[in-house]
């Protein structure tokens, strides 16, 4: 019952209500053949009055709008009544044509009026009031109107996104069917973001050539991007060779290094790639890594190079604070408080419990003192939420704070640049580990002139999702002033978790906790038994000797589909901690049941989400990547649910729920940047090799703030201690800032 029913349905366009210019989305409302009013929305691209549309889609109840046909295609024809002509000719897709000129050139041409448009333009200067340059004018936009049209017939003709219709009529005009018959691949421009192989598609059913340099430079360009997925910012030249060589290559199509060597001098030259050498490579990059790359290290050095003077004594201020603060700082916490005080650009880092936030309040003591206008910020709303706990202070994510929104082809923009910087007077951001050297440009382009960064980070968490190994690449340059913290304090000594944390991070084994301790392992080896224990843990044993509720808890997974991944564990934890009932509606979105109660993830930033405070009337917009809230309500007939983030009930319909996962159990890497009072650790047998890292294993274990208890085999844990493969990621920010053109970059094998 809740699988989508596509049917077909017929009418003739008689308002347009909305339509975006940009994507070709739009809402309209149709006669159907019936004679029924309907609101249809969609994609459709150029659309104008009085057209006949054959969509394909299905019926949704929109919570405030009701019932709505949503298109996931169609076919227009061009309206053939004298009203449907006149409609369609004052739609507004022609300037300077009202209803009452539509309606006379429609009487007067009938049917013939499209033609007349087309191929008799000065024909239209046989009705009153239409000067010989106006018909032209009108016949020029007509023209324009009917290669959109084809644009777009051509575009789903061959299965390609009808989204990018607009965009590429803004770039060919008239000839974007001629340009994509020569070159396909234009598609894989970013501007457009068409996957290679739907373009490769396209070339093959048009019978062009494999061998072309077209399909050579595409191929390029979407190996080095595709391995941006992977965090790598370049790709040395022959490793590139040979990964561009297999996917282009079959049994009858055969590359060589000397083809693919041409194709990167040919992008080179037109400025998308850069080869240069650096880090002993000989390494390709995309332009805007390369850029982002040389921007941080030119600007990383000069800041870490600004010293502040000040006209009163600072170490009489930094004694006062440190005398006056509740317990002795430590001598690196002081210098590191100090070096905030007098340097554009400072590095704190450390583990667990060895002081960082503490740091941080006394940094912020010192801003204070010192009049500094300072902004607290972190790459997750979790992240963030923690940093404002901890210091009292508002902290936004990275994204709130540069104003990010969508531009065309989906592409993120930041009102906060260099030219329209943030107000402020120093940056101190959070969880640094997390951020890829992308977000650092662009929060440092936002910089105003002179303003300082403190950049905060354990470099041994796990490296970002993006491109880049920034924080670690700048801790290993030594060119910027970095304060590592080492010692654990004695408050945070008592905690296991803290010490097994330091313990794997060097190489050992955990050791598990007494009766009354906070770090537990219970030896389980397959996933089956394995998922059982963690479902009691959750249920039973946790709430009854530790009093942790349900909502405290949090079990994690390395890996989402094999072993003890995050599907099976979320399967299991729904039935046992919000199993179904007659009370709790649901609602199946592929294979995941949505039931009312459970724990829910967002899991991509979506600034449009419309969210309402609680109690308050306060509403807004925006649920991001990694946020954690609660299925509080469904409604089947409004096709629509609620969920609560703390104090925002967000509302989704069910067409949005691509965007949620169950998440009593979520993986390692969406954890990042979060901490729980109980988190129980899933390490099964039988679990993708790359995700047993040590990196992972500590990013996991450092999630816990009261228990962690790890359910899983020795053989797994002991896997993950020994695997000490973070870093392997090709980047050169570490050699830029050293000014080194060589060096021992690792060889790392391409996924
Ligand atoms: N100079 C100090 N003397 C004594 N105790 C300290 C000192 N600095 C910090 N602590 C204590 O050590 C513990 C850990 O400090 P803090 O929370 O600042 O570390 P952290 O690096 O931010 O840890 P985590 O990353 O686990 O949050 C806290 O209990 C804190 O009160």
């Amino acid at each position: 019952m809740d699988e989508k029913e596509y049917v077909e349905l017929r009418g003739t366009v008689e308002q347009i209500v909305f339509s975006n210019e940009e994507n070709g989305y739009a809402v309209l409302r149709l006669l159907s053949q019936e004679g029924a009013e309907i609101t249809a929305t969609g994609t459709f691209p150029g659309i104008g009055l009085g057209e006949e549309l054959t969509m394909v889609g299905c019926w949704v109840m929109h919570p405030s709008y009701g019932e709505q046909f949503s298109a996931e295609r169609f076919e227009r024809r061009l309206p053939t009544t004298v009203r449907g002509i006149a409609d369609y000719l004052s739609s507004g897709l022609i300037r300077g044509i009202g209803p009452r000129l539509g309606a006379r050139i429609a009487e007067k041409f009938g049917e013939d009026t499209f033609d007349v448009m087309l191929n008799e333009p000065e024909r239209l200067t046989e009705i009153k009031g239409i000067t010989s340059r106006r018909a032209k004018e009108i016949a020029r936009q007509y023209v324009e109107q009917s290669a959109m049209r084809e644009l777009m017939d051509f575009l789903s003709e061959h299965g390609l996104p009808i989204e990018i219709t607009a965009l590429l009529y803004k770039r060919f005009h008239d000839s974007a069917i001629e340009s994509l018959k020569e070159n396909p691949y234009l598609l894989c421009d970013p501007y457009y973001d068409v996957d290679f192989r739907l373009a490769d598609g396209l070339a093959i059913e048009l019978g062009l050539s494999m061998l072309s340099d077209d399909r050579t430079d595409a191929g390029i360009v979407y190996t080095l991007t595709f391995n941006l997925g992977n965090g790598h910012t370049f790709i040395p030249l022959d490793k590139l060779t040979t990964a561009v060589i297999r996917l282009l290559s079959d049994e009858d199509v055969v590359f060589d290094e000397d083809r693919i060597l041409a194709g990167i001098l040919r992008l080179a030259d037109k400025g998308i790639l850069v080869r240069e050498e650096i880090a002993g490579r000989d390494a390709v990059y995309l332009r805007d890594m390369h850029d982002a790359e040389a921007y941080l290290a030119h600007m990383l050095s000069d800041m870490s190079e600004r010293n502040y003077e000040y006209d009163f004594d600072v170490d009489s201020l930094l004694h006062g604070l440190f005398d006056d603060s509740e317990f002795p700082y430590s001598e690196k916490q002081k210098q590191a408080i100090a070096a905030a005080a007098r340097n554009g650009l400072v590095i704190l880092t450390g583990g667990p419990g060895t002081g960082k936030t503490t740091t941080v309040s006394g940094i912020l003591r010192v801003f204070e003192a010192l009049s500094l206008n300072t902004l607290l910020a972190a790459p997750t709303g979790r992240a963030a939420k923690r940093l404002s706990d901890l210091t009292g202070m508002e902290a936004k994510t990275i994204h709130r704070l540069l104003e990010a929104g969508f531009a065309p082809g989906g592409r993120t923009v930041y009102a906060r640049t260099v030219t329209n910087p943030l107000e402020c007077d120093a940056v101190i951001l959070d969880e640094v580990s997390m951020v890829d050297i992308r977000l650092m440009q662009a929060l440092i382009e936002a910089l105003p002139h002179g303003a300082r960064l403190v950049l905060v980070g354990d470099a041994d968490q796990l490296p970002p999702v993006g491109p880049g190994n920034f924080l670690r690449d700048i801790i290993a340059s030594q060119r910027v002033p970095t304060i590592q913290l080492t010692e654990i304090f004695r408050q945070a000594q008592k905690s296991d978790i803290v010490m097994n944390a330091h313990a794997v991070n060097e190489g050992h084994m955990p050791t598990p906790s007494g009766a009354d301790g906070d770090f537990f392992f219970m030896k389980r080896g397959d996933a089956a038994s394995v998922i059982e224990t963690v479902a009691q843990l959750c249920s039973q044993r946790l709430p009854a000797h530790y009093g942790f509720s349900p909502s405290q808890i949090q079990v994690l997974s390395p890996a989402r589909r094999q072993g003890s991944g995050t599907a099976a564990l979320n399967r299991r934890l729904q039935e046992t901690l919000n199993p179904p009932s007659e009370n709790r509606r649901e609602k199946r979105f592929g294979d995941i049941i949505f039931r009312e109660g459970d724990r829910v993830m967002q899991v991509r930033n979506n600034y449009d989400i419309v969210w309402e405070r609680e109690g308050g009337d306060e509403t807004g917009t925006g649920v991001f990547n990694g946020d954690v809230g609660e299925l509080e309500r469904i409604y089947p007939q409004q096709e629509c649910l609620i969920v609560r983030f703390d104090d925002r009930l967000a509302t989704y319909t069910f067409d949005m729920l691509s965007e949620l996962e169950l998440a009593y159990a979520v993986t390692v890497h969406k954890s990042q940047g979060s901490e729980f009072d109980a988190v129980v650790f899933a390490l099964s047998d039988g679990l993708p090799r790359r995700l047993l890292t040590r990196n992972i294993l500590y990013t996991g274990i450092t999630r816990a703030k009261q228990l962690l208890v790890i359910v899983g085999s020795t053989e797994t844990v002991s896997h993950m201690v020994a695997n000490n493969q973070k870093g392997r990621r090709y980047s050169a920010l570490k050699a830029r800032l050293r000014g080194e053109r060589a060096a021992d970059a690792p060889e790392i094998a391409l996924l």
